[in-house]
């Protein structure tokens, strides 16, 4: 957190010139480099080998100084546990070069005071790897990194990446225990089976089902098309011993934030009953409409109310965890839209051949989430049709 301005600022007022001691001026200290610090979080459920694939990826060769935070974000468990990062056999608490360039340094707090401490390192790593113990629900962490003030005027979210473990997560979904969440909306709906597990993987831009080697093909594939049912938009990668080959493509460097890939298939089956994936298509708007889009994304994001179309019977309550749209606007831009819970943006991009004419789309991922009403719902309201 930045300091509150002191009481008699004002900002309107250009600043006074004041005399100073050459004597006592400090050394001023070296530019800060001006690009953001990408950060990745790592996170699944307990025992599905999120510190197995930060040591895979701390040990292999990627050119990158890397800064480790494990963290305790969004739950107040007090899980004892340590990176131990293979280095002559030592575990790592400290900065320490490992052998193949990268630099590692763990720290253990809680909150954002753990990023904020680490920052004062800058200039010493070029990528931060966050992991969250695996009861947490990255979507409180998220939204963190989009403001450009406080952390995130030096870093910025790269991707979030779930682990699942092929052998339990089937099990895991289907656990009707309340999950423990800071969020009280989420507390009160065990008997719809949300679970911890849907969160994770809700929100991920990545999801590595590992632990591959435990079940057989056929177990493997029913898990694949439970987590794409339930996030259609993320890329689903098979490991073992958290084995990513070819980070740089698969893991790191995402810019998950300021892409869009869009649905890999156009609607997918709906394998899990809580939570699932829909594209909202959309045609190439006006910026009026574009506003509606907005509005609309208010509506279901901050009030989990889809707005009331006059002749359609009431929708009931919408829960979105994440959004992704693209669509030209004007002919002349390309608006892509970020959302995680109730946070969103809605950025202006150069239009590129790539997006098309008129192949709009607005992804959801949620708890009740039906396509056909949904799309009735936005043609209404954003085209009036
Ligand atoms: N068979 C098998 N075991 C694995 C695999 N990946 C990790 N493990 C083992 O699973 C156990 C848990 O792995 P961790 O990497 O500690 O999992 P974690 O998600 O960090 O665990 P928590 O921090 O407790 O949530 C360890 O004993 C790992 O050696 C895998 O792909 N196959």
């Amino acid at each position: 957190m930045l300091p509150p301005p002191p009481q008699d600022f004002d900002d309107e007022e250009p600043p006074s010139l004041v005399p100073v001691d050459p004597d006592t001026v400090e050394e001023l200290p070296e530019e800060l480099p001006a690009e953001k610090v990408p950060i990745t979080i790592v996170t699944g459920y307990l025992g599905a080998g999120k510190t197995t694939l930060m040591n895979y990826i701390l040990n292999e060769q990627h050119q990158k100084r890397i800064a480790v935070i494990l963290n305790e974000f969004g739950d107040s468990a007090d899980i004892e546990k340590s990176l131990t990062v293979q280095q002559d056999g030592q575990q790592v608490e400290e900065w320490l070069e490992l052998n193949n360039g990268c630099m590692c340094c763990t720290i253990k707090d809680t909150g954002v005071t753990a990023i904020e401490k680490l920052m004062e390192k800058r200039g010493k790593f070029d990528y931060i790897l966050l992991e969250t113990t695996g009861l947490a629900d990255p979507g409180n962490i998220a939204p963190l990194f989009w403001l450009d003030d406080g952390i995130g005027s030096s870093i910025f979210l790269d991707g979030i990446v779930t682990l699942v473990d092929a052998a339990n997560i089937i099990r895991s979904l289907d656990d009707k225990t309340p999950i423990q969440s800071s969020d009280p909306e989420e507390r009160a709906h065990p008997e719809e089976g949300l679970t911890t597990a849907h969160l994770q993987i809700s929100q991920a831009d990545v999801i590595v089902i590992n632990k591959a080697d435990l079940v057989s093909k056929e177990q493997l594939d029913t898990v694949k098309e439970r987590v794409q049912a339930i996030n259609g938009l993320a890329r689903i990668i098979v490991a073992e011993h958290g084995k990513v080959e070819d980070l740089g493509t698969w893991l790191l460097d995402l810019k998950a934030y300021q892409t869009f890939e869009g649905l890999k298939t156009e609607q997918r089956s709906k394998l899990d009953p809580t939570i699932s994936t829909v594209a909202v298509k959309l045609p190439a708007l006006t910026q009026a409409q574009l506003d509606k889009v907005d509005e609309w994304l208010r509506s279901v994001c901050w009030d989990m109310q889809v707005p009331a179309k006059p002749d359609a019977p009431e929708y009931g309550e919408i829960d979105v965890h994440r959004v992704k749209g693209r669509m030209v606007v004007d002919n002349k831009k390309t608006a892509i839209i970020q959302g995680v819970r109730e946070i969103f943006e809605i950025s202006d991009h150069d239009i590129k051949e790539a997006d098309g004419a008129g192949d709009g789309k607005l992804v959801l991922i949620g708890r009740n989430l039906r396509l056909e009403e949904l799309q009735r719902n936005v043609d209404w309201f954003v085209l009036g049709e």
